[in-house]
C-alpha cells in the first residue's frame, strides 16, 4: 500500500493503472482466442479546426508503450497540431490495449499545460517567464507540469523534486512567510537573513509587498541589501492592486532616480497572457502558475481505425490509417497514410517505437521540443493576435 494517493510508476508500465473495462475487455479476447492486428489512433478532432495546440507528453507515452510489440508513429513532442492523428499505434490490440488509460492522460494533460505556456510565452517574448503553478495540482504531477511548461518555452520552474527528475535546478527566492517570520517592520531582517544564509548562486530577489506600500518595501530592501540586492518580486494580492502597471512603473522610477535602474522588477500571483502583454515592457520577468498548471486537459481520445488492415471506426471518427500534414500555406491537412499527401506538404508523424524498440529519441529531448515549439509557433503566427 501506497502512503500516498499516488499510483507507482510500476503499475502504470504493467497495465494496473487502467480503467476496469479494459481488463474486462482483455478477459472476453482472451476467452474467444481474439486479439486482431489493429491500428490505433490518438486523435483530439477529427479535421483541422484552425486552431492550434501544442504536443507534450510524448516522452512517456513512448516509454509506456515501449518494450510491448508494436510499431508507433507519432508528431514529435513540441510540434503544433491542429486536427487529425498525434499518435498511431500498430500491432495485437490486446498487447497496448491496457494501456490507453495512462496513455492518454500522458498525452492530454501535458499538452494542455504546454499549449497555456506557450499562450504565456508568445504574450511577452523578452520576458523571464517561470513556472509557479506546483501548488495548484497533485504532487504526482509536477513533474509533468514543469516539464511541460520548459516545452512551451518557459525559462524555469519553482519546484524542486520535479527539478531533479528533469535534470533541471528550480529557482526562487522567498515567499511572503520568510517577512512574516521576522515580523511586521520587521523586513530587513528577513532580506538579509537571506542574503547571508542562501548560497551565493542564487540571486538576491526580495519580495517587496508583504506589509507596505511596494515602492515603500522597494526601496527599504535597496537600502538592506545595496549593491547585492538582484531584484524585487511583486506579488501584490488582487484585492489591493489597483493599477498594477502603475505600481510596478512608479517603482521603476523611484528606483532609477537613485541609481538603482540595475535592479530588476518581477511581478506574480494570478497572472495570465492578457497581463504579461499589458507589463512586458515594464517588468524583467514574471512567475505564472495557475494560468499553465490548471489548463483544461486536451480532449485526446484513443480509438482503432483498421483492424487485420481493413478501415474500421465507430461512428462520428475516421477510418483508416492516417497521416498528418503542414501544407506549404501552414495549414495542417488531414489524410490516409498510404496515400500521397497534398503537394508540397510535410508529413508530421514519424516512426518513435519500431516493434518495442525506441527509435527517435530526438523526438521527445526537452530542449529539442522547446526549439520546435518557438519556431512552430513563430512560422504560423501562434497567439500574435495580442
Ligand atoms: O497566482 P498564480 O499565478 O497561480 O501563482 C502562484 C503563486 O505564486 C505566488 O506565490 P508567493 O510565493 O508570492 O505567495 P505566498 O508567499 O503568499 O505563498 C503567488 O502569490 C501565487 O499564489
Amino acid at each position: 500500500m501506497s502512503e500516498f494517493d499516488i499510483v507507482d510508476a510500476e503499475a502504470v508500465r504493467s497495465g494496473r493503472a487502467t480503467d476496469a473495462y479494459f481488463d474486462r475487455t482483455a478477459t472476453a479476447l482472451e476467452g474467444a482466442g481474439r486479439n486482431p492486428r489493429v491500428v490505433a489512433e490518438v486523435t483530439a478532432d477529427q479535421f483541422p479546426t484552425g486552431e492550434f495546440e501544442l504536443l507534450a507528453g510524448v516522452k512517456d507515452a513512448v516509454a509506456l508503450l515501449s518494450g510491448r510489440d508494436v510499431d508507433v508513429h507519432a508528431i514529435p513532442e513540441g510540434r503544433l497540431f491542429d486536427g487529425g492523428p498525434v499518435m498511431r499505434i500498430e500491432g495485437e490490440y490486446l498487447e497496448f490495449a491496457r494501456l490507453e488509460t495512462s496513455l492518454l492522460g500522458f498525452l492530454s494533460h501535458a499538452s494542455a499545460i504546454a499549449t497555456a505556456a506557450l499562450d504565456c510565452r508568445v504574450a511577452a517574448p523578452d520576458s523571464q517567464v517561470l513556472s509557479f503553478g506546483a501548488r495548484h495540482v497533485h504532487p504526482a504531477m509536477t513533474a509533468a507540469v514543469e516539464r511541460s511548461a520548459l516545452v512551451g518555452g518557459f525559462d524555469g520552474f519553482s519546484h524542486v523534486a520535479a527539478g531533479e527528475l528533469i535534470g533541471r535546478e528550480a529557482s526562487g527566492t522567498m515567499p511572503h512567510a520568510l517577512s512574516i517570520c521576522f515580523g511586521r517592520g520587521e523586513q530587513e531582517a528577513a532580506w538579509r537573513a537571506f542574503d547571508e544564509a542562501v548560497d551565493e548562486s542564487v540571486p538576491r530577489i526580495a519580495l517587496c509587498d508583504t506589509y507596505s506600500d511596494e515602492v515603500d518595501e522597494v526601496l527599504r530592501a535597496v537600502d538592506a541589501l545595496g549593491d547585492r540586492l538582484d531584484g524585487v518580486r511583486l506579488d501584490t494580492t488582487g484585492s489591493r492592486r489597483g493599477d498594477f502597471r502603475h505600481i510596478v512603473r512608479e517603482v521603476n522610477w523611484e528606483l532609477g532616480a537613485r541609481g538603482h535602474d540595475d535592479v530588476a522588477v518581477y511581478v506574480s500571483g494570478g497572472l495570465g497572457p492578457a497581463d504579461l502583454r499589458r507589463l512586458r515592457d515594464v517588468v524583467d520577468g514574471f512567475g505564472v502558475g495557475g494560468y499553465v498548471s490548471n489548463a483544461d486537459p486536451v480532449d485526446f481520445a484513443l480509438d482503432v481505425v483498421a483492424v487485420e488492415d481493413e478501415p474500421a471506426a465507430k461512428r462520428g471518427k475516421l477510418s483508416g490509417a492516417k497521416a498528418v500534414y503542414r501544407t506549404a500555406e501552414g495549414d495542417h491537412a488531414v489524410g490516409l497514410a498510404d496515400r500521397d499527401g497534398p503537394a508540397g506538404a510535410e508529413p508530421l508523424m514519424e516512426p518513435v517505437i519500431r516493434g518495442g524498440e525506441v527509435v527517435a529519441d530526438d523526438a521527445f529531448a526537452l530542449d529539442a521540443a522547446t526549439e520546435r515549439a518557438l519556431a512552430d509557433a513563430e512560422r504560423v503566427g501562434y497567439g500574435s493576435e495580442g
